[in-house]
């Protein structure tokens, strides 16, 4: 049988089992979140403020929408794109469902915890084994259908639920699992969408990715959901919503709500925020996309950080490949005097080595390592972005 998604912990188990606080009854901020310039892997304080330096916008109904792609993943590695197609009713919806879980009781969400070796589930980031200080932040990692979460999440509860809600609550429920269905099923169109714009800049056409089916609609692809909540913080200059990573995906799409707080590391100007705007979605350049396109696309290095007054909702749609196909730099972009610089590996072992390696994950698949005087500046992992 094929490798799922859902195994790729299986062999790397981590635990986390810190009891999550209820974040609306601190007050101050305990030591334990209480980040220091030494507790981040990466620069923290570098912020922009150059107004001409701003992530880019696509407009996806554009003509030139595949041009502006390349350039904004060859300089950036994220961007936003407006006319995506994604009813502006299901953003809402969504954003409603995920404001509803996080508002259930702690104990409810710790019910549904995620297990060590497991993906899916309630809990802190699994990159926070990687830090001295926790997050400032909580989220649920969905994979696959919602309703089989549901029963496997909440097991005790879910007979006793069904026999006994009253119909409203039952209905509501009901309505809160379809939109998530919904909004998977929409996402992934998405998804599909722009991997075309992003690999038909490249030069690449379907018959160039045999995993991506006849035509080129990525049956087979998997893709976990991360809802992601940052309380208001009191002291939010020294608090960590998620610390800063690469995304282990193809391509991440990403809907937050109307706060701010996400912000990605540009070369030579430090940390740049992403400011939500109105119907538009974030879309990420992941370790993967920067496999496939042998370092032309390199993926981006970006942050949460939290705020005083304001509670923060994002949700992140992390899509990848058939779990068990091997992933490698295409060979349309190989040559003489361009030799393949990572190995081949597949999505769920990559996941493994992340959660190995973190940020070392990328260089350990990299095929020879850059001269010092050649050193690959979109390598993350070899050279440090000040
Ligand atoms: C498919 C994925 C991608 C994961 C692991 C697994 C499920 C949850 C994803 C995230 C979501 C939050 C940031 C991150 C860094 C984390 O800690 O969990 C992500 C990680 C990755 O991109 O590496
Ligand atoms: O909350 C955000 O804006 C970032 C979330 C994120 O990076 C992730 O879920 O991988
Ligand atoms: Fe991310």
């Amino acid at each position: 049988m094929p490798a799922r998604l859902s195994d790729a912990f299986k062999s790397h188990p981590v635990n986390l089992q810190l009891k999550h606080p209820d974040f609306n009854s601190l007050h101050e901020l305990p030591d334990s979140y209480a980040w220091t310039n030494n507790d981040d892997h990466y620069p923290s304080s570098l912020s922009s403020f150059g107004a001409d330096d701003s992530v880019p916008v696509i407009d996806l109904s554009e003509p030139n929408a595949i041009k502006l792609t390349g350039h904004a993943c060859k300089t950036w590695g994220v961007f936003q794109v407006t006319n995506h197609g994604i009813p502006q009713k299901l953003l809402d919806d969504i954003e409603s469902a995920g404001k509803s879980l996080f508002s259930l009781p702690v104990e409810q969400k710790l019910k549904a915890a995620r297990p060590p070796d497991g993906i899916s589930g309630y809990g802190f980031a699994r990159i926070s084994s990687f830090f001295r200080k926790l997050m400032w932040s909580e989220g649920f990692t969905i994979v696959g259908s919602p309703v089989d979460h549901f029963r496997q999440l909440w097991p005790q509860d879910y007979e006793k639920f069904w026999q006994n809600a009253n119909f409203f609550t039952i209905m509501q429920v009901a309505k809160e699992l379809n939109i998530i269905e919904e909004y998977e099923k929409e996402m992934k169109r998405l998804a599909g969408r722009l991997m075309w714009l992003m690999l038909g800049s490249l030069g690449i056409s379907t018959e160039d990715v045999k995993w991506a089916g006849s035509k080129g609609e990525f049956k087979g692809a998997s893709a976990a959901l991360q809802l992601n909540s940052y309380p208001a913080c009191p002291e939010p200059d020294r608090a960590m919503g998620l610390a800063a990573h690469t995304d282990s995906t193809l391509l991440t799409i990403l809907y937050q709500n109307n706060t701010s707080g996400l912000q990605v590391l540009r070369d030579g100007t430090g940390w740049v925020t992403v400011p939500p705007m109105p119907g538009a979605l974030v879309v990420n350049v992941g370790d993967l996309i920067h496999i496939l396109s042998n370092g032309v696309y390199p993926s981006v290095l970006h942050r949460a950080v939290v705020n005083r007054t304001q509670h923060r909702l994002s949700i992140a749609y992390l899509f990848g490949p058939p779990a068990s196909i091997q992933i490698s730099p295409l060979s349309k972009l190989v040559g003489p005097s361009h030799p393949p610089l990572y190995r081949p590996i597949t999505w769920n072992e990559y996941l493994g080595t992340k959660a190995k390696h973190f940020n070392k994950a990328l260089s350990s698949v990299r095929l020879c390592a850059p001269l010092s005087s050649l050193a690959d500046v979109n390598d993350h992992n070899s050279v440090k972005v000040v």
